[in-house]
C-alpha cells in the first residue's frame, strides 16, 4: 500500500472572524498518496491557495490536523516548522519568486545552503536538477535573462533541491504562455512519474485539468467533487 503523504482532517481557515467573517476553507478532510498528480480547482475565492497555504504550513488553520508524512504539522511550533517545511515540501508560486540578485543556480541552491549541505554535495544536486529541467546552459544567469517558462522550471529545480517528497503549486502555469505551459507541465509529470514526486497543483487552466489523474474541486472553502472518491450513488471523473 502506498505512503498517505498529506492527510488533512476536518480543517477550516475563517478570515475576519470578529466582523464579516469569511470561511475560507470549511471543514474540509483530504487524503493524498504517495505519487499522485492531483489538481485543485474551482472558482476565484474558493479557497485553492487557502488550502495549498495551510497544507504547506504556510499558514495555521483555526481548526483541525495537518499531518504530513506523519507529522501533525499544527503541533509545530513556529521554528520547528520551517524547519519540517524546508526537508519535507517544495514550493512553486504563480509569480516564480526567485530571489533576482541570485544567478539561477544560487536560488535553485539557497535551500541547501540554509540546511547546511556542503558545497560538494550542493554542487552535484544543482547540477542534476538543471539536467532534469533542460537548463544546464542557463546555471549562471540571473532570473531576469530568463523567460517566464526557464523562471519557472527554475522554481521547480528550487522546490526539489531538499529532495522533498511532494510540491505543493500555486497556479504554476498562470503567467506562461501556452508552450511554456505545456513543457513545465512534461517536466512534472516526468519527475513525478520517475521520481515519484506527489504534486498537488491549483490551476484555472484546462490543459494543466486535462493531464491530472486525480481533480478536487472548492466551491465556498469546501470540496465539492474530487474524482478519487467513487460514490455509490453518482460516481465523478474528469473527462
Ligand atoms: N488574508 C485574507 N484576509 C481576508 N480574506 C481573505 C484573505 N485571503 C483570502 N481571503 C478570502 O478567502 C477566500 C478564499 O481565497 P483564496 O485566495 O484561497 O481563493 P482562491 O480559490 O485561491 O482564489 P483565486 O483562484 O482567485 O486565486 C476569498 O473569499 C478571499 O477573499
Amino acid at each position: 500500500m502506498k505512503n498517505i503523504v498529506i492527510d488533512a482532517h476536518n480543517i477550516s481557515k475563517v478570515y475576519n472572524p470578529e466582523t464579516i467573517p469569511v470561511y475560507a476553507v470549511n471543514n474540509i478532510h483530504l487524503h493524498l498518496q504517495e505519487g499522485e498528480f492531483t489538481a485543485l480547482v474551482g472558482p476565484s475565492g474558493s479557497g485553492k491557495t487557502t488550502l495549498l497555504n495551510l497544507i504547506g504550513g504556510l499558514d495555521k488553520p483555526d481548526h483541525g490536523n495537518i499531518y504530513i508524512n506523519g507529522t501533525d504539522i499544527t503541533k509545530l511550533s513556529a521554528r520547528k516548522l520551517i524547519e519540517f517545511r524546508l526537508h519535507n515540501i517544495g514550493f512553486v508560486f504563480q509569480s516564480f519568486n526567485l530571489i533576482p540578485v541570485l544567478t539561477a543556480k544560487e536560488n535553485a541552491e539557497f535551500i541547501l545552503l540554509l540546511q547546511g549541505v556542503k558545497r560538494a554535495e550542493r554542487d552535484k544536486r544543482v547540477l542534476q536538477l538543471f539536467t532534469e529541467i533542460g537548463l544546464v546552459e542557463k546555471m549562471k544567469v540571473r532570473p531576469a535573462q530568463l523567460s517566464g517558462g526557464q523562471q519557472q522550471r527554475v522554481a521547480v529545480a528550487r522546490a526539489l533541491a531538499s529532495k522533498p517528497r511532494f510540491i505543493l503549486a500555486d497556479e504554476p502555469t498562470a503567467n506562461l504562455d501556452s508552450v511554456a505551459a505545456l513543457h513545465l507541465l512534461d517536466l512534472m509529470e516526468a519527475l513525478n512519474q520517475e521520481e515519484q514526486v506527489t504534486f498537488l497543483f491549483s490551476t484555472h487552466d484546462p490543459r494543466v485539468i486535462n493531464r491530472a489523474r486525480r481533480v478536487i474541486t472548492l466551491v465556498d472553502g469546501s470540496i465539492a467533487s474530487d474524482s478519487a472518491v467513487v460514490s455509490t450513488s453518482a460516481p465523478h471523473e474528469h473527462p
